[in-house]
């Protein structure tokens, strides 16, 4: 999948701006950024159904969206909102859905079978789906969408409304597809999902600040993590704020992580905190995907993930 120079206007606002992206086969590539940043808007041009601004998009060799008709029974899309019939049971759910994929009777009976044995859902054939729980609900989704055997497979936020048990079993649903040959591309606002994938891409006010893999974007960060323990990190983090050698700051938990672009960055945080009597220890630490975001977004990942 290959995007160059795809934006999306809405009026004055410009939600997806310029982007480049190549997404290879059989990859489990990972859309990460703050809200409101342009994950779904560009996951919706990506499979056609939404009308971009200005770029070029080509998916599967087919060109979007002039080709963008053929090319639906080679994708598969997931949205983070439950999108199937709430008053329809399990099967019938996905009965519909392979009416509408135009499979033939036989072939639809063979792999709903299937599906419900792989996705733990074959006991629940004759349930309403709008009685089932959110990883019930996210596994039905799922099933629906990877029905007609797509080549590529577009999930948006699609574990935001599960526990993380549930998510755990659907990314390594998720694994199980890309090991079959099928190219994921899944938005997130989970670290531990993000560094799951095999590529990342980071964006940030709908533009993309980052793309490699989760190792080469550590390897890149510019500067070194620094951890400061102190009984007020608010305190900490105020005391710190505008300071040269600071490039980003996150309160995580109880401590205040620092990221520095000065190699003695340790002493002069140390000094600053002991200038304003502020108590802290200050520790070096290893370098982490938070700390890969807060640099290239400069937010603080629980806003980021904050909603949603
Ligand atoms: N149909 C629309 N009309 C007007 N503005 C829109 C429309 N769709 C999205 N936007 C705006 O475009 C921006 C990007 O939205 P988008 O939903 O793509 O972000 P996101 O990264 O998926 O966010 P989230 O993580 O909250 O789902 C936001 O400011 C949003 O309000």
């Amino acid at each position: 999948m290959r995007a160059s120079g795809l934006t999306k206007r809405f009026g004055q606002l410009t939600a997806v701006d310029g982007l480049n992206l190549r997404v290879n086969r059989a990859e489990v590539f990972g859309f990460l950024g703050p809200n409101g940043c342009g994950k779904s808007t560009t996951i919706r041009m990506l499979c056609g159904l939404l009308l971009p601004s200005a770029g070029e998009i080509e998916v599967l060799g087919c060109r979007i969206p002039q080709d963008a008709e053929p090319l639906k029974r080679h994708i598969g899309y997931m949205t983070q909102k439950f999108s199937l019939y709430e008053d329809l049971t399990v099967g019938e759910n996905l009965e519909f859905l392979a009416t509408v994929q135009g499979l033939d009777r036989r072939e639809a009976r063979q792999r709903i079978d299937e599906l419900l044995e792989r996705y733990w859902l074959a006991d629940r054939r004759k349930q309403l789906a709008g009685t089932m729980s959110g990883g019930q609900k996210q596994r039905l989704a799922l099933a629906g969408a990877v029905l007609h055997k797509p080549d590529l497979l577009l999930l948006d936020e699609p574990t935001s409304a599960v526990d993380p048990q549930s998510r755990r079993e659907f990314w390594d649903s998720l694994f199980e597809l890309a090991e079959a040959g099928t190219t994921l591309l899944v938005s997130t606002h989970y670290m531990d999902e993000a560094e799951r994938c095999t590529r990342l891409g980071i964006l940030d006010a709908g533009r993309l600040v980052a793309d490699g893999s989760p190792a080469e974007l550590m390897a890149a960060l510019p500067g070194r993590p620094l951890v400061v323990e102190c009984a007020q990190p608010r305190q900490a983090q105020r005391a710190l704020q505008g300071a040269e050698e600071v490039i980003a700051m996150a309160q995580i938990g109880a401590t205040l992580r620092v990221l520095s672009a000065v190699d003695d960055a340790h002493e002069r945080i140390a000094r600053r905190l002991a200038e304003q009597s502020i108590e802290a220890t200050v520790k070096p630490t290893e370098a982490n995907l938070e700390d890969v975001f807060v640099a290239v977004t400069h937010r603080p990942l629980e806003r980021a993930g904050a909603s949603s």
